[in-house]
């Protein structure tokens, strides 16, 4: 891999910051809508297709979409003075106040239903008389193909090789270099719709959208959805907009994104920009957990026959990370037609991480499937072989070195929290036998249980610390020692927890925020790659989580309530946090940092209220 160097920035330079973008999705693929009323970021028909706006990761001249107050050539495009969903949705609304008036932008994606990808967008006059325009500039292939535009039977089709898309609008548009031009005035009650189609460019044109229709299913799809919800306790709307953010990663395949977006970066500037448009079996195990936490089954028992259809035939071949479709191709590639986010290059699609081992896996799988049983999902027979596959998987495999939780991309290493992750799957596999779900040899099982608790005791642990080590003979601390009681490894009041954890903040906490490792200093290039971190968000509610259950239930309250802070005015976060700059950092939304929040919040929840006012039945 040849690693460009970093983009100097002027000082003067303020483009959008990651945290003033919105997410809309119709489940299948999703969308980022800027605070200045431009679509940034869209990949079409998929999550993990090619982008038709990415001017996320580049210029206008990679493609956008901006509808708003119009403004003199050249200048700046305002931001909307108010954003929010509307309700539980996904439907967002921006509104900006002008000399002349207000206006109210309304953008969706709407569950498909027998039709393609559409983008809608509404515009509506609040009060007085507002100039607005629309200039919409596709730009397939990740920016890099300006499409033949042409009207046909009153609507306008781009079209670039086998992609297409069909604008549809009341208003009379014009084109000049490459993109589509509307100008109009919007008077108070005045309404002004935009649909946005996509279609292969060798197929008849799609249908024209009805968005009435359209704004109503797609306002009750989320509604329904959100009714869904179990949990009753505190902090309600955070908990449920990180799940309908969730929700919105998941495709109706039952595969699970970690994110919608490749290559924010981890450090503006830097080279740490990883394409996240895959399914992890980790992120999605997680991601599931929380959804069971909350009362979601449906989700679960999609991705049992998606994992089944991924891994099934042959488990012991298993990757850490599929293609939505449950493919195993994701090679890694960089886009280097591309400038990147702020300069941070290189843009990279598909992830190198696929051919790591990873023994952390199994063990959130089968943690995960532990927990869907509990929930009352039933566990077909082969789901039930799959788990004990995976058992086998584990050891076979457990005593090896592997790549970790974190994907370094340095030397392999004995990693303490994979081990620890084959214990888990050891262990609830145990549990399941016990519970006479699954049939195994019952001693076989509980012998490698303690056979592996026994060498990460010994190995992974250090006695004049009193702490767990990040790997086996290491000195370092990592923050995925802190779901030592989370999952149960040793009971939260063991000693040997609670040193972790205070060793653990010790060396990676710094104001609440949390750091996975040490890549500072004199750590530079521990994980096999160059420059620096954020704080990684979800190793934060990890901390929550330990207090908490460590009985420090007044400061875990402290914490949780200060990384409540740090979301968007629509509760979005993403992966990591700049704590000098004070932003966000790579990619946006993150299922991982979002499914945190959520389990933090409803843990607290649980340890401090009573049982009745968190769950309902
Ligand atoms: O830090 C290097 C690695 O960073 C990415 O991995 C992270 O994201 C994954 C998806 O959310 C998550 O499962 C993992 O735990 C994180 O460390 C990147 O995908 C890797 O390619 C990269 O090596």
């Amino acid at each position: 891999m040849t690693i460009p160097p970093p983009v100097t920035l002027t000082p003067a330079f303020r483009g959008p910051r990651i945290e003033d973008y919105a997410l809309i999705g119709d489940l299948e693929t999703a969308a980022l809508v800027c605070r200045n009323g431009s679509v940034n970021w869209l990949c079409l028909p998929r999550f993990d297709s090619a982008a038709v706006f990415t001017g996320l990761l580049g210029t206008d001249d990679h493609g956008y979409w901006r509808i708003g107050p119009a403004v003199p050539d050249g200048a700046p495009a305002p931001y909307a003075d108010r954003r929010r969903y509307r309700g539980d949705s996904l439907i967002v609304e921006s509104e900006w106040d002008t000399e002349t008036g207000t206006v109210r932008v309304l953008d969706f994606m709407p569950p498909r239903d027998g039709h393609g990808p559409q983008l809608i967008r509404i515009v509506e006059g609040v009060t007085g008389t507002v100039e607005v325009t629309s200039t919409l500039a596709p730009r397939f292939s990740y920016g890099q193909l300006m499409p033949w535009i042409y009207d046909e039977d009153g609507r306008t089709a781009a079209v670039s090789g086998p992609d297409a898309v069909w604008l549809d609008t009341s208003e009379q548009g014009s084109e000049k270099d490459g993109a589509v031009h509307h100008r109009f005035d919007i008077s108070e009650g005045g309404c002004v719709v935009f649909a946005l189609s996509a279609e292969s460019s060798h197929l008849p044109a799609p249908e024209v959208p009805d968005a009435d229709e359209a704004l109503r299913k797609t306002r009750d799809f989320w509604t329904a959805w959100a009714g869904q919800m179990t949990y009753q306790g505190p902090d309600r709307d955070v908990v449920l907009r990180s799940l309908v953010t969730l929700k919105a990663l998941i495709h109706p395949s039952g595969g699970i994104v970690a994110a919608p977006t490749t290559s924010l970066p981890e450090e503006i500037g830097g080279v740490r920009n990883w394409d996240y448009r895959a399914c992890w079996l980790r992120d999605s195990a997680l991601t599931l957990a929380t959804l069971l936490r909350a009362g979601y089954r449906d989700e679960a028992v999609a991705w049992q026959r998606w994992l089944l259809r991924t891994i099934g035939g042959d488990p012991h071949n298993l990757q850490i990370m599929y293609r939505v479709d449950g493919g195993r191709e994701l090679p890694e590639l960089e886009l280097t037609h591309l400038p990147g986010y702020e300069g941070s290059r290189p843009v990279r699609i598909g992830n190198g991480a696929v051919d790591q081992l990873q023994l952390d896996v199994p063990g959130e799988v089968i943690e995960t499937l532990y927990l869907a049983n509990q929930s009352g999902i039933e566990l077909c027979a082969s789901t039930k072989a799959l788990i004990l596959e995976l058992v086998e998987y584990v050891r076979c495999n457990w005593r090896k070195p592997d790549d970790g939780i974190w994907e370094v991309r340095g030397k392999r290493r004995h990693f303490t929290h994979s081990k620890m992750l084959c214990w888990v799957a050891v262990d609830r596999t145990l549990r399941m036998v016990d519970a006479g779900v699954i049939e195994a040899d019952r001693d076989a099982l509980a012998a490698l249980r303690d056979e592996i608790h026994q060498d990460v005791c010994t190995r992974g642990f250090d006695k004049d610390r009193n702490t767990f080590t990040q790997s086996y003979g290491s000195k370092e601390l990592d923050a995925s020692l802190l779901l030592l009681p989370r999952i149960g490894f040793l009971p939260a009041d063991d000693p040997r927890v609670a040193g972790t954890v205070d060793a653990v903040r010790q060396a990676l906490e710094h104001d609440g925020l949390v750091h996975r490792y040490p890549t500072d200093g004199r750590h530079r290039g521990v994980d096999g790659l160059p420059g620096d971190e954020g704080a990684f968000l979800l190793c934060s509610f990890w901390l929550v989580d330990a207090l908490a259950l460590t009985g420090r239930l007044a400061e875990a309250t402290a914490l949780l309530e200060r990384l409540k802070d740090l979301r968007t005015d629509l509760g979005l976060l993403a992966e990591e946090y700049d704590p000098v700059a004070m932003r966000q950092l790579g990619n946006f939304p993150q299922g991982f940092t979002l499914g945190g929040l959520a389990d933090s919040s409803m843990l607290l929840a649980e340890l401090s209220c009573p049982a009745e006012l968190v769950t309902a039945p």
